[in-house]
């Protein structure tokens, strides 16, 4: 039986340049147990590749701060508390570096993304004061609550799916992985994962990027 799957987006389903490799589409929709697209970015993103992609809309965005399963939302972290902190960073000088528009935080609910071209150190501290966190990505710093994560709203999903989430197989490349990593299964990290991904994963592929992906689910289903 195929095991369900979560899957990160950026460094995992992508290129280099970050465009979506079209060779993992085929292999998410032919995919024979569900499939759950966990990741960073804001809601609209993952929703939106499902259905490009043809597969149910079974979400976890935003670092584990909103989920989408089964025509429900749960939500898990908290955009007020990360938008003071927002406030304070632009107090000391720093926007979020994203833009005017920044279509990067628009749709965000639970969380901030910041640009990594901005000071992690000032960044960290504030985030600190606030009794928040940062994770770093390897595309962006995300000020978040400390307890929420892809790995803590896998269980909330799983069990909406009538799985465990020990029965998950996660594939993915950062430092966002790693509760998910803990809480699945099986999990494999790309070769372009960062340290802390490598170290939680309990194997490394020699593939980078979604050529990294699709070693993974080969040995998952073999
Ligand atoms: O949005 C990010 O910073 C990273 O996104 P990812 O979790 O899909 O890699
Ligand atoms: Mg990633």
């Amino acid at each position: 039986m195929t095991a369900p799957l979560a899957v990160d987006i950026d460094g995992t389903l992508s290129r280099a340049d970050r465009s979506i490799d079209s060779r993992v589409m085929d292999v998410l929709r032919e995919w024979d147990a569900p499939v759950v697209i966990a990741t960073g970015k804001a809601l609209p993103y993952p929703i939106a590749l499902c259905q490009f992609v043809g597969v149910e809309e079974r979400v976890i965005a935003e670092n584990g701060g909103v989920a989408y399963v089964d025509d429900e939302l749960f939500y898990f972290g908290d955009r007020a508390a990360a938008d003071e902190v927002a406030r304070e960073f632009e107090a000391r000088g720093h926007d979020l570096g994203w833009g005017d528009s920044d279509l990067v935080n628009r749709w965000r609910e639970t969380e901030l993304a910041v640009s990594r071209e901005r000071p992690l150190d000032v960044l960290t501290e504030l985030a600190e004061d606030a009794g928040l966190g940062v994770v770093d990505t390897g595309f962006a710093y995300h000020v978040k609550s400390d307890g929420m994560s892809k790995g803590a709203a896998l269980s909330t999903v799983a069990a909406e799916l009538d799985f465990e989430p020990e029965e998950f197989v996660a594939v993915g490349d950062s430092a966002n992985d790693v509760e998910l990593f803990e809480a699945a299964g099986q999990s494999f990290a790309v070769a372009n994962a960062d340290d802390a991904a490598k170290a939680a994963a309990d194997t490394v592929v020699e593939a980078s990027h979604a050529d990294g992906f699709l070693a993974a689910v080969e040995r998952a289903t073999d």
